[in-house]
């Protein structure tokens, strides 16, 4: 079956500095990709690729077999919505004004919405559980809530792929893991970021591991996630055991690390007994 999203060696660089670099995977249609990796790794740097906020220097992206470069504006935003970490423009409209741009490449200029679209809306709030905030200001939401209020306006937008940027980010344990259950439930094609990596284990059908801007490793958590991995890619020790309803890997992390110096800037102490290699 033709993959939802294919990119194809992917390289971006900023003033010779490479932020990505052949970056190449695919995404089953239906699927939740969960984009991991330490601060830097270049995450947001593919995500804005795949939204074509950057134009890559090299590679090929193509959406449902065609290329993201060819689309006109309205047809890229009917089969792919965003949910950014924030969103300063919103900050002058009412929390269902914000859900309601999710319609926006349905309509012609100056179209009003119909009973159907107000409908949407407010069922997109009641999935979030804004529903009785629907008529506050955005910028007078905490930061979950607006976080809440974007995958709101997401939902209505009937995306075919998902892209977010950090979604539980700001988000209280509860939220968390409701609101990306919620996204699978979608049934759509998912790309999250997503630094708790328990987190990613849980609720992404597929991982791909970043570092410095390179595929270190993709495919199921178990296959991602392995101790000597995350010691050598995020400089923590961990152990790893089997989460007992899920079955996916469930990292414990151990504490007591010595703060870099000049000369080791990776330095990882491990005082679980497990010797990994400190570069
Ligand atoms: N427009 C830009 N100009 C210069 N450098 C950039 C630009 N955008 C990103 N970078 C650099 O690229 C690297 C990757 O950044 P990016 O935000 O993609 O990482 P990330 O994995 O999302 O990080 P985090 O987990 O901290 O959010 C960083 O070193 C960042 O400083």
């Amino acid at each position: 079956m033709e993959p939802a999203l294919k990119a194809d060696n992917i390289c971006w660089s900023v003033a010779g500095k490479p932020i990505l670099s052949g970056v190449s995977f695919s995404l089953p249609k239906g699927q939740v990709l969960g984009l991991i990796g330490p601060n830097g790794a270049g995450k947001s740097s593919l995500l804005r690729c795949l939204y074509r906020y950057i134009q890559p220097d090299t590679g090929n992206i193509l959406l449902h077999g065609d290329a993201i470069d060819g689309m006109s504006l309205q047809t890229f935003a009917r089969q792919v919505a965003v949910v950014q970490q924030d969103m300063p423009l919103a900050s002058e409209l009412s929390l269902r004004q914000l859900v309601a741009t999710g319609l926006t490449p349905y309509k012609r200029l100056f179209e009003r919405n119909s009973a159907e679209d107000n409908n949407a809306v407010d069922a997109a709030l009641a999935q979030v559980g804004l529903h009785q905030q629907a008529e506050a200001m955005f910028r007078h939401l905490s930061g979950g809530e607006k976080q809440r209020a974007l995958i709101a306006r997401a939902i209505v937008q009937k995306p075919a792929l998902l892209l977010l940027d950090e979604p539980t980010n700001h988000l209280d344990i509860r939220y968390q893991i409701q609101i990306l259950e919620l996204v699978r439930s979608l049934g759509v094609s998912v790309i999250a970021s997503i630094h708790d990596l328990n987190l990613a284990a849980a609720m992404c059908d597929e991982l791909l591991l970043l570092h410095q801007g390179r595929v270190i490793a993709a495919g199921d958590a178990a296959t991602v996630l392995t101790e000597q991995r995350v010691s050598e890619v995020f400089g923590v020790c961990c152990q790893i055991s089997r989460h007992s309803q899920t079955g996916k890997p469930l990292l414990q992390y151990f504490y007591g690390y010595a703060p870099p110096t000049a000369d080791k800037t990776d330095a990882v102490r491990c005082d679980n007994g497990v010797n990994y290699a400190a570069k």
